[in-house]
């Protein structure tokens, strides 16, 4: 694969940006923002959102979408999922249409519920296997330390996602190919929701076997609204699923899980918001728009239902409990 551009220079866009260098792409970073790319090229740190990492020398950034699509054959996006298609929109004039696409963002966009590669098919007019996505138990602030995990690539053109995979491996971050788009995207979009339920409930005071339950049957309702989308079963088990779960929902690092802890101790959504200093917790609003593609294919999701109440109807975590627990019973399967 060729040289390679990032947009977006959060925490895992600069992340994935040094994964990349670091196995040996070329790659450079925009970053919104002109003094972020200048920290970037001058003094190889992004103290905004990586304080105290280091970034590869060879790493380039910039803040002029042209400079970093010049000779680009792939390009990166990390930017937050509900910004996604006006940054698309924006950018898509200078984007040639064979370069593959690589989206790192976990959510469904609000309104018209799309995933994060039909909103990239839709805004680019590319077909879908020119779309990769890369999933898993990926916290970025670990991966930044050089802590060893694994993450999936998936790609409906599976040589493609081998070329993706063989630009990203390195000594601590080892990518596996999959072809399930449909799976790997869902099992990130709804891991956060499911994530700030468990904050909730550890705000709350509730101790494993609650969290365990949530994150079991959070799995279960993912993998119900994926089989009714058409995704492989077999995803939610893998690392786009369990073990993206897993880290989200347990992590003290978790955007998601640090925003439903805030409101578990009665913070308002406003004040855990004002807490986040502008860092994304997808799940706020990709509840929403999850609740309703499950709505729109029968599929039941109590706890997306119960985070959702919780974030925009003024539902009392407290009362999130008895409601999921007082409903009826039933079997497991
Ligand atoms: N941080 C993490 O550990 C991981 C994050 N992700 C996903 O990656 C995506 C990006 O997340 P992060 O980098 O963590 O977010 P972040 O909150 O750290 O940074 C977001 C970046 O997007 C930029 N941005 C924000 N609004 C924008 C807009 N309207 N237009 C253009 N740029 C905008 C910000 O300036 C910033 O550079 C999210 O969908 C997140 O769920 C996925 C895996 C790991
Ligand atoms: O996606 C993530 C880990 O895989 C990051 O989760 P948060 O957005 O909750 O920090």
């Amino acid at each position: 694969m060729g040289p390679i551009a990032v947009f977006g220079a959060g925490s895992w866009g600069t992340t994935f940006a040094k994964v990349l260098a670091d196995a040996g792409s070329e790659v450079t970073l925009w970053a919104r923002r002109a003094s972020v790319a200048e920290s970037i090229t001058t003094s190889r740190t992004n103290p905004d959102y990586l304080p105290g990492v280091e970034l590869p020398a060879t790493l380039k950034s910039t803040s002029d979408p042209r400079v970093a699509l010049a000779g680009a054959s792939a390009v990166v996006l990390a930017v937050p999922s509900q910004s996604l298609r006006h940054n698309l929109t924006a950018w898509r004039g200078l984007i040639d249409p064979s370069v593959t696409l690589i989206s790192l963002a976990k959510g469904v966009e609000l309104g018209t519920l799309a995933r994060m590669s039909q909103v990239v098919v839709e805004v680019l007019g590319v077909p879908e296997n020119q779309v990769a996505v890369v999933s898993g138990p990926n916290l970025a602030k670990e991966i930044a330390a050089e802590q060893p995990t694994a993450a999936v690539i998936a790609c409906t053109d599976h040589d493609r996602a081998v070329r993706v995979q063989q630009a990203c491996t390195t000594g601590y971050f080892r990518p596996y190919t999959i072809t399930d788009v449909v799976g790997a995207e869902l099992g990130g979009a709804c891991k956060n929701v499911i994530a700030l339920s468990c904050g909730m409930a550890g705000g709350l005071g509730f101790g494993d076997n609650t969290l365990a339950t949530l994150i079991t049957r959070g799995l279960a309702e993912t993998a119900r609204l994926g089989v009714a989308l058409g995704a492989d079963p077999m995803t939610f088990a893998g690392l786009a699923g369990l073990g993206d779960l897993v880290a989200t929902c347990s992590s003290p690092l978790s955007r998601n899980r640090t925003f439903g802890e805030r409101l578990g101790r009665g913070e308002t959504v406003r004040q855990a918001q004002d807490a986040a200093h502008g860092q994304v917790a997808e799940g706020v609003k990709s509840c929403s728009s999850i609740r309703d593609l499950a709505m729109r294919h029968g599929v039941e999701m109590p706890i997306t239902e119960v985070v959702h109440r919780v974030c925009h109807d003024g539902f009392d975590p407290r009362e999130m409990a008895a409601d999921l627990i007082g409903r009826k019973t039933k079997p497991e399967r």
